[in-house]
């Protein structure tokens, strides 16, 4: 499942990290990737290990705990530490697909990478290029969304991010383990979860949506694993 969700950073927060990003030192994004992504990974990144990225990253990971969609969509367990990359005069990133298993930097965790997730801290106005392209079986998908916004796809997935031709696409990037590894199981949650809602919105909480409630939590109970 691909999801767009809207609003995880306010046009403040954005503006702040972006005067924070604008100010830093970046790197050559080859350096934190295997051999296939080196091969087509032209942009920059904050090294893993500078201050500015864990600051920042730990906003992001602050603002997504608050954020009902993304709760109900991701079922997060654990994160990988969200990194920051920048795209500029042309750079690229060719198809690749993502690492399975991460390690967490600075313990001695691994996760399993069930989704990936790219925040967008550019306007799209202000670059031309640069669409997050995500292929699946139903075709691909190319995705380029509001600074603040940002897209959930399945870490399966192939993907590749289109050359910046002009202004520059500064982005958060992260992975994170799900509760529900079934990419099929967590899709189905996700609508039995926003159906529950809108019934809620226009009836009240009555019997059938305490119990539809139950029915949602035990097939949580049946499929997670935390
Ligand atoms: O910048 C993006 O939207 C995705 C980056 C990416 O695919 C990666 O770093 O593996
Ligand atoms: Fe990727």
């Amino acid at each position: 499942m691909m999801l767009h969700v809207p609003d995880v950073l306010s046009p403040d927060q954005v503006r702040e990290m972006r005067a924070a990003l604008d100010a830093t030192h970046w790197v050559d994004g080859r350096e934190t990737v295997g051999d296939q992504g080196a091969q087509v990974k032209r942009n920059r990144q904050l090294p893993e290990s500078s201050p500015v990225s864990r600051e920042l990253g730990a906003t992001i990971l602050a603002a997504l705990s608050r954020h009902a969609l993304f709760f109900s969509a991701a079922l997060p367990a654990r994160f990988v530490p969200p990194l920051f990359n920048r795209y500029e005069g042309g750079e690229h990133y060719g198809v690749h697909v993502d690492g399975s298993v991460r390690a967490v930097p600075g313990s001695s965790q691994q996760l399993r990478t069930d989704l990936s997730c790219t925040l967008f801290l550019s306007d799209p106005e202000d670059y031309d290029g640069g669409e997050l392209e995500v292929i699946d079986t139903y075709g691909s998908h190319e995705v380029k969304l509001p600074a603040g916004d940002l897209i959930l796809y399945p870490a399966s997935s192939l993907h590749r991010v289109h050359p910046v031709t002009r202004g520059a696409r500064v982005c958060s990037f992260f992975w994170l383990q799900s509760m529900v590894r079934s990419d099929a199981q967590r899709g189905m949650l996700f609508e039995l979860d926003q159906t529950i809602q809108k019934l809620r919105a226009r009836l009240g909480e009555c019997e059938e949506t305490v119990a539809l409630t139950g029915h949602y939590h035990n097939l949580l109970r049946l499929w997670a694993e935390v």
